[in-house]
């Protein structure tokens, strides 16, 4: 369960007070997540989710987030604006956090997906990259490769080698191969960076809302398709890929939005960078999280199987 901070009924109802939202009727701590705290909130009005900025979210970013939700809802994209308060401010302080209200999404999100909603989430990243295309602002990738050389560094190899053994010296010798071959003739684009099945909300196999932006960035574009192909085409262990559901998502998204030959090329090496992005912040959390977080640690060796996959079968991006 993910929730760092603790905020009371009274704290809520208080906050909710800046706000023209009606008055507090329940507030939950939301089960999902790991990176910030989620309350699921109703009040006499309507339901919304409250969110408090944790430790990889600076708030000196949560203005491009925002510009980025509001480019993407201008232009058709279901995605979950922060509200306005009384005087129109979006970002707020609570508890010593960040905080933002937002817009509560239906639907719910699969955990596993058929490869119909495969196709559909594909179609819906691709329609955000085109969506994307004209969105000027940037911000610097803060999980780039020097993120996860310092989140390796951080872990310690011994902190590594105690999740798995021998962890340690996978993982730097992927950083240093992955720093060789890591692409630089491809097209850069805000991305989302972080598309796993519980940031797509869903009903049957229509995406109702793409949620958790709080990782969205300039980068790579098609390293935004490695990510998201790394994280639904698995089964969650990180066992089993699943050809069809990759066929559906990549065809979803080429329904959408052109995959270039290059781009394609390069994909078996950015799924390497996505699978190790994701080893690597997961081992950092399975050292480092406070003892009392009501959060649910993920499984870093998830991320590890995923990488090893893709270093054996680079062909599974072939058209
Ligand atoms: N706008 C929304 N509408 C409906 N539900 C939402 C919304 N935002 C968040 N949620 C719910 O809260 C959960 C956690 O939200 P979110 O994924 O943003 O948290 P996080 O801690 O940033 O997670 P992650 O570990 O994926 O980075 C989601 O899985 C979803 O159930
Ligand atoms: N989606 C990520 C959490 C965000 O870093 C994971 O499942 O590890």
């Amino acid at each position: 369960m993910a929730v760092y901070t603790k905020v009371s009924a009274e704290e809520i109802d208080a906050f909710l007070t800046r706000y023209d939202v009606g008055t507090l009727v329940s507030a939950k701590g939301i089960a999902e997540g790991v990176e910030n705290s989620n309350f699921m909130i109703e009040t006499t009005q309507d339901r919304f989710i409250l969110t408090l900025y944790e430790k990889r979210v600076d708030p000196a970013d949560l203005p491009f987030f925002i510009a980025m939700l509001d480019h993407l809802a201008a232009k058709g994209c279901s995605v979950p604006p922060m509200i306005a308060d009384k005087s129109g401010e979006k970002i707020q302080q609570l508890c010593g956090k960040s905080a933002c209200l937002i817009k509560f999404l239906s639907g719910v999100s699969v955990t596993t997906p058929t490869p119909a909603q495969a196709f559909a989430a594909g179609a819906v990243l691709g329609e955000m990259h085109s969506a994307l295309v004209d969105f000027s602002l940037e911000r610097p990738n803060s999980m780039d490769h020097d993120a996860w050389r310092k989140l390796a560094s951080d872990c310690g190899s011994e902190g590594l080698d105690k999740i798995f053994s021998g962890l340690g010296a996978i993982v730097y010798s992927e950083l240093d191969e992955l720093d060789t071959a890591w692409p630089d003739n491809l097209e850069w684009s805000v991305i989302h960076a972080d598309l796993f099945p519980d940031n797509v909300l869903m009903l049957g196999d229509k995406v109702t809302g793409l949620i958790d932006f709080y990782f969205s960035c300039s980068d790579v574009r098609a390293y935004d398709i490695a990510v998201t192909h790394a994280a639904w085409c698995f089964a969650e262990d990180g066992s089993g890929f699943d050809k069809n559901i990759s066929i559906a998502l990549l065809g979803g998204y080429a329904k959408s939005f052109e995959i270039s030959d290059e781009e394609r090329e390069a994909l078996p090496v950015l799924a390497r960078g996505a699978a190790l992005r994701f080893l690597l912040t997961r081992a950092f959390d399975w050292i480092n999280t406070p003892a009392d977080a009501l959060v649910t640690r993920k499984d870093p060796t998830a991320f590890l199987r995923r990488l090893q996959y893709y270093q054996k079968h680079p062909e599974v991006f072939n058209a």
